[in-house]
């Protein structure tokens, strides 16, 4: 094409969104009169004035920060198909893959091996591509299934790429049962067949494997397993899929590390991972970009690839400006209708987007591109040995790579087997810049938002890249007890970096951040200090109906408005947002309902947490989430897929808090409901809005109250009921005196 060379290979859009700004507007300007109103009336109140005035302030400067991170919406577009008309093949630049896996229980290796074969399947010149696995749960069963899942790749990868496959994660394109119709031939058709049979091979393989102790016979590559245990072994690399020197077999390098680990020496979680795939992945092939995934994010569109070089390759003024490209998280299976709020579609799109207007999109963990001259920082040579640690073969190759330089070595083990062993062990931080000023940096349960903090604070941008058929597709966890450990996790790993030396603030004053980037960030790090005001506030108009008390303003003023138009503009603003991102209206309803119940358990836990680690008392430790199933070949039976939105507890005291308030506010409507308040002072007791905003909160703990009457799973457990029917009670004792 003639123009193809001078027309961009993204284009950015900017979106004025004009009714959602005046919308945040009125909504601000409401919360400030509210604000008001509460200080001129405060001589007439008590405490939970205070308290009210309190968390609403707080609520107000949250939607000041939110209304700054969504203001500028601007998303981009990338044209893969221009980007090889004007690129060469062999001009590409060489990209390394990197997959973590931690369990293989909670993380069953048929989802890491699907996740492998759809990223040693993508469209993209294979022998530029890599792939490396790290496995945290050191498990021959891992290993075993990714060295069968490379003899199925010999098939699967030429058939994926002569029939130009759209869904390359084998367990996706073969969900149903139905051989797909737009492709007739009959030649299809028999190659169709024979490849599920064998991926019904493979599966059962697998099956098979799991559960026994050895699974497999000792030849020499799993006797390394043997007597191994998760917390205390040796380095294990093993080269699954190399090139023979000299003729390529049409598959990518793959590569399964399972780095040293012993129980004195910290392993960092997935942060330390990452950076031994860095290094493992410098001295072997050393690729200039970096793509990474959790185990459960398989490539769904397969051009992801191209679609990153777009952005990175991109127009030659703001190439060097732009660090990562990060596609958004995106899930499969996902319950219909998000019953438990973890699908996070409208926050990826408003403040993702928003936040793209600013310095650029966070850092999300998975299914990001990242050059490695930025995850390595820019050094003279002399600090490198310093930053880089003691291996000659790494130090080099990090100079080569610095230099935008990348010799590509032919033979990948046998040359390098002792540099390799001796980056991947424990001891080889010590003293070195890992961590703390190259690659994945510590101190933080959600390692990602953290090194992409770390990376615009050294004043680079990222860009979120949003190709109409999803990037990558990865598991949301299902049920209470999973979603609550990740929210958990979430806020506790973002308060780390609040008050560490980390806080963005720092990054505004002293380096590179932008402003508005760093309210951005502050939107985020203060997750989990968001329960206090939430509980707080949650737990105010029981206490006022309790306490025959008011909170709201009474129907005579003018104030009385204040909260009525408040509610009613947020909601017709949250349901607008649902509605245009395409989702229901029962979505927007699940996730206010699991926001509240989230707010007040799992984020609670988080500060909790927090507050323990400072003091001392325990370290914050990154619980995998479990990953299911579902869709692969086991289904689920029919029962257990009726009820599958329905929220499930366990015995964590995270239910706790809850649970409490629901039965307060139960206690607080029944005394209502019988006349049982005491007089009230001055005649103003509580009134019609604390009855509303009680029934409110009964209405968002609807699951908790089915839990109240449910069994096994699905209902909370007695001890969890005791312990909230006490502090109920306690609370009660406490407002009447
Ligand atoms: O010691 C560990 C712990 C975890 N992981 C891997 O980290 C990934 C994410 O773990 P998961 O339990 O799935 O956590 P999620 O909450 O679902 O992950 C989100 O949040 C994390 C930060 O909290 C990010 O690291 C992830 O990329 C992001 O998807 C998985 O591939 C794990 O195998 C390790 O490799 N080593
Ligand atoms: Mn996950």
């Amino acid at each position: 094409m003639a123009n193809s060379n001078s027309s961009p290979l993204y284009e950015r859009l900017e979106h004025k969104n004009t009714m959602h700004k005046v919308m945040e507007f009125i909504i601000l300007f409401l919360l400030l009169s509210l604000l008001v109103y509460r200080l001129l009336s405060f001589s007439n109140h008590g405490f939970a004035w205070l308290v009210a005035f309190l968390c609403e302030l707080w609520f107000t400067l949250y939607w000041v920060i939110t209304i700054s991170s969504k203001w500028s919406f601007v998303e981009y577009k990338t044209y893969p198909d221009r980007l090889l008309q004007r690129v060469a093949e062999h001009e590409l630049p060489p990209v390394d893959m990197f997959v973590t896996t931690a369990d293989s229980e909670l993380e069953p290796p048929i989802i890491t091996l699907n996740t492998v074969l759809s990223l040693l399947a993508v469209d993209y010149p294979t022998d530029k591509l890599a792939c490396y696995v790290s496995d945290d749960g050191c498990s021959p069963l891992t290993f075993y299934s990714l060295v069968e899942a490379s003899k199925f790749a010999e098939l699967w990868v030429p058939f994926c790429k002569k029939y130009n496959v759209q869904v390359r994660a084998p367990f996706r394109y073969f969900n149903n049962d139905a051989i797909p119709s737009s492709k007739n031939s009959g030649e299809f058709k028999q190659e169709w067949k024979t490849m599920k049979d064998e991926y019904m091979k493979l599966n059962r393989k697998i099956e098979d494997a799991v559960g026994k102790s050895i699974p497999f016979d000792l030849s020499e590559d799993f006797s390394l397993f043997s007597n191994i245990e998760r917390n205390n072994h040796p380095t294990i690399i093993k080269v699954v899929l190399d090139k023979e020197e000299g003729h390529s077999n049409g598959l990518p390098r793959l590569v399964y590390i399972s780095r040293e680990k012993r129980p004195k020496h910290p392993h960092h979680s997935k942060a330390g991972a990452m950076n031994v795939l860095t290094r493992v992945s410098g001295l072997m092939t050393n690729a200039p970009l970096m793509l990474n995934v959790d185990c459960d994010m398989f490539a769904n569109n397969p051009s992801v690839v191209l679609h990153a070089m777009c952005i990175l390759l991109g127009s030659n003024e703001n190439q060097n400006e732009i660090a990562f490209a990060q596609f958004p998280q995106i899930f499969y299976d996902g319950l219909k209708d998000d019953p438990f709020g973890n699908q996070m579609a409208v926050i990826w799109k408003y403040l993702g987007h928003g936040i793209q207007g600013i310095q650029g999109v966070f850092y999300a963990g998975t299914g990001c591109f990242h050059r490695r001259q930025v995850i390595y920082g820019k050094l003279g040579n002399q600090e490198l040995l310093k930053t880089f640690g003691n291996s000659k073969e790494l130090t080099n190759s990090a100079a080569d790579a610095l230099r935008g330089e990348t010799k590509c070595p032919s033979m990948l083990l046998k040359s390098i087997e002792a540099a390799a062993y001796q980056v991947a062990s424990c001891e080889y931080e010590y003293g070195t810049n890992w961590g703390r000023k190259v690659g994945w940096m510590y101190g933080s349960t959600t390692e990602d938002i953290l090194t992409g903090l770390s990376i615009h604070n050294r004043g680079w941008k990222s860009i979120i890249c949003t190709p109409d058929q999803p990037a990558f597709l990865g598991c949301t966890p299902t049920g209470g007890p999973a979603s609550m450990t990740q929210q958990k996790r979430w806020a506790t790993g973002l308060l780390e970096v609040l008050l560490s030396k980390n806080c963005p603030i720092f990054g505004t004053v002293f380096a590179h951040l932008q402003f508005r980037q760093c309210l951005a960030y502050l939107w985020i790090f203060t997750w989990g200090l968001r329960s206090l005001p939430e509980t707080c506030y949650a737990a105010l108009p029981a206490y006022s109906i309790i306490t025959n008390t008011h909170i709201f303003p009474k129907g005579q003023e003018l104030a009385y408005y204040i909260p009525i138009a408040l509610f009613v503009t947020t909601n017709i603003y949250n349901i607008s947002q649902y509605i245009q991102s395409g989702l229901s209206i029962r979505a927007w309803w699940n996730n206010q309902k699991m926001g509240r119940i989230t707010a007040m358990s799992a984020w609670l836990f988080g500060v909790f947490g927090i507050v323990l680690k400072l003091s001392g008392i325990s370290e914050t430790v990154f619980e995998v989430t479990k990953k299911d199933q579902s869709s692969s070949t086991e289904k689920g039976t029919e029962e257990e897929d009726t009820e599958a939105g329905r929220f499930t507890f366990d015995k964590s005291p995270m239910f706790v808090p809850p649970t409490t308030v629901l039965l307060l506010h139960l206690t607080a409507l029944a005394s209502a409901l019988f006349g049982l308040q005491p007089p009230a002072h001055d005649g103003l007791g509580s009134g019609r809005l604390e009855v509303a905003g009680s029934v409110c909160l009964v209405l968002c703990l609807w699951p908790f109250l089915k839990g109240l009457f449910g069994s096994g799973k699905y209902g909370i457990p007695l001890s969890t009921i005791f312990k909230s029917a006490g502090l109920t009670l306690m609370f009660c004792t406490l407002c009447r005196s």
